[in-house]
């Protein structure tokens, strides 16, 4: 198979970038910058302004892209993650076509888990399903500290991407705990997460074990892309909606915390995102991040208030608008906007992934619409 960038090359930043002789990669016709330091979206993420808001989209490498279906065609979803050049193709289809402002690492959240120990796969249509479910002090102790070697494959992936992508910033990300825990329990995808609840109100002790655990392994995982280059890091708890406030701060966030405060030396932004979690915005916050992912249901400027103004947010975009006639989606794009002025930093995306039936055209009218309306002149 081949995997250079061949045929789809000429649409997007990638396309455009020359190296000049420092190695800093420029746009073609554009004044050399300093790298993806400076780039719109980590500006934004510290809150600093830049020419236009940013926009990436969740999942934007996926289903939702030919290209994609193509080269995953025989290549099981895990296979795909464990080798570099197949993740660097994968990472910057997206970036190629759309013109997105950062890249996002193909990955899983599983896939340090499974490095870890765990046996498990990730199964097309269903998600990560494990193969012996984690339940027991016994089943914790199962779960190994990892370190680079264990993950080689995304060290790898990263340096390349990074050589690559030139002024385009790289995110990386890990799984938060809780939505870690929460697979690692049930053995799978749930959508009611009672085995979790259950484990977690009737044995808080083996509860704090697990998620200590599974922070150290996170942690570890960022740190690998850190050190690899990535520009930026999310970390996704998307289940955490499922939780009262009182108990995402009595169960979760000392161990989201951990995370984050652990990478506080990287000097990279951390965007600590989850769906439902209008009750939690706060606390999500809270927990050590500087950016907060915010779903479709509440407004950006509601949003702000809950956050604070120590910190950006991103979002917020049902991915479902999409499948949507063009008119309601600019029409949306613009309100998200306008209410994303109220926050001090405020990164374009979608409350959640894209889903596999958007028309990809569409997310490339999104970014030109996104670019078009908020640009801002030149200081
Ligand atoms: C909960 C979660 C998972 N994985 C992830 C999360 C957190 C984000 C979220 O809430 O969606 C994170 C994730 N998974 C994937 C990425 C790639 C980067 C990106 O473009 O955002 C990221 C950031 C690739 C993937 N991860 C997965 C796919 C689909 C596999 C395929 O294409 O065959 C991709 C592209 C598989 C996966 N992995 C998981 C699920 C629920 C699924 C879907 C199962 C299915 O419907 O087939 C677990």
């Amino acid at each position: 198979m081949t995997v250079a960038a061949g045929a789809t090359r000429p649409r997007g930043t990638i396309a455009a970038m020359t190296t000049d002789t420092t190695g800093t990669a420029a746009r073609d016709g554009e004044p050399r910058s300093g790298g993806p330091a400076d780039s719109p979206f980590v500006r934004a993420c510290r809150r600093e302004p830049g020419p236009h808001t940013p926009v990436w989209f969740m999942r934007q490498a996926g289903r939702s892209l030919p290209e994609y279906r193509e080269i995953r065609a025989n290549v099981p979803m895990l296979e795909s993650c464990r080798r570099p050049d197949l993740v660097t193709e994968i990472t910057l289809q997206p970036v190629r076509r759309h013109g997105v402002d950062a890249a996002i690492l193909f990955s899983d959240i599983v896939v340090p888990v499974a490095a870890a120990g765990i046996d498990l796969d990730i199964v097309p249509g269903t998600g990560p399903v494990v193969a012996e479910p984690v339940r027991t002090a016994v089943d914790v102790e199962r779960i190994n500290p990892i370190g680079r070697d264990d993950v080689s494959y995304v060290d790898e992936a990263v340096r390349l991407l990074v050589a690559e992508l030139g002024d385009t910033p790289l995110i990386g990300f890990a799984g938060a705990p809780f939505t870690l825990a929460s697979y690692m329990v049930e053995g799978g995808p749930s959508r009611t997460h009672a085995k979790t609840k259950a484990l977690m109100y009737g044995d808080p002790e083996l509860w704090h074990a697990l998620c200590a655990r599974l922070a150290e392994v996170t942690l570890a995982f960022l740190r690998v892309q850190v050190d690899a280059g990535v520009s930026a890091v999310q970390l996704f708890d998307s289940w955490a909606g499922a939780l009262s406030e009182a108990d995402y701060r009595r169960y979760v966030l000392p161990h989201s915390a951990h995370v984050l405060a652990g990478l506080n030396e990287a000097g990279v932004p951390r965007i600590h995102f989850g769906v439902g979690t209008a009750e939690l915005l706060g606390a999500m916050g809270e927990a050590g991040a500087d950016v907060v992912g915010v779903d479709w249901r509440t407004p950006l400027d509601v949003a702000t208030r809950r956050i604070g103004p120590d910190r950006a947010v991103q979002g917020n975009l049902d991915p479902a608008v999409l499948l949507a006639p063009w008119e309601v989606v600019e029409g949306q794009v613009r309100r998200i906007l306008d209410q994303g002025r109220a926050a001090p930093g405020h990164v374009f995306n979608l409350g959640h992934g894209v889903l596999p039936e958007t028309d990809p055209e569409v997310l490339t009218r999104v970014v030109a619409l996104v670019h078009e309306l908020s640009a801002r002149p030149a200081a």
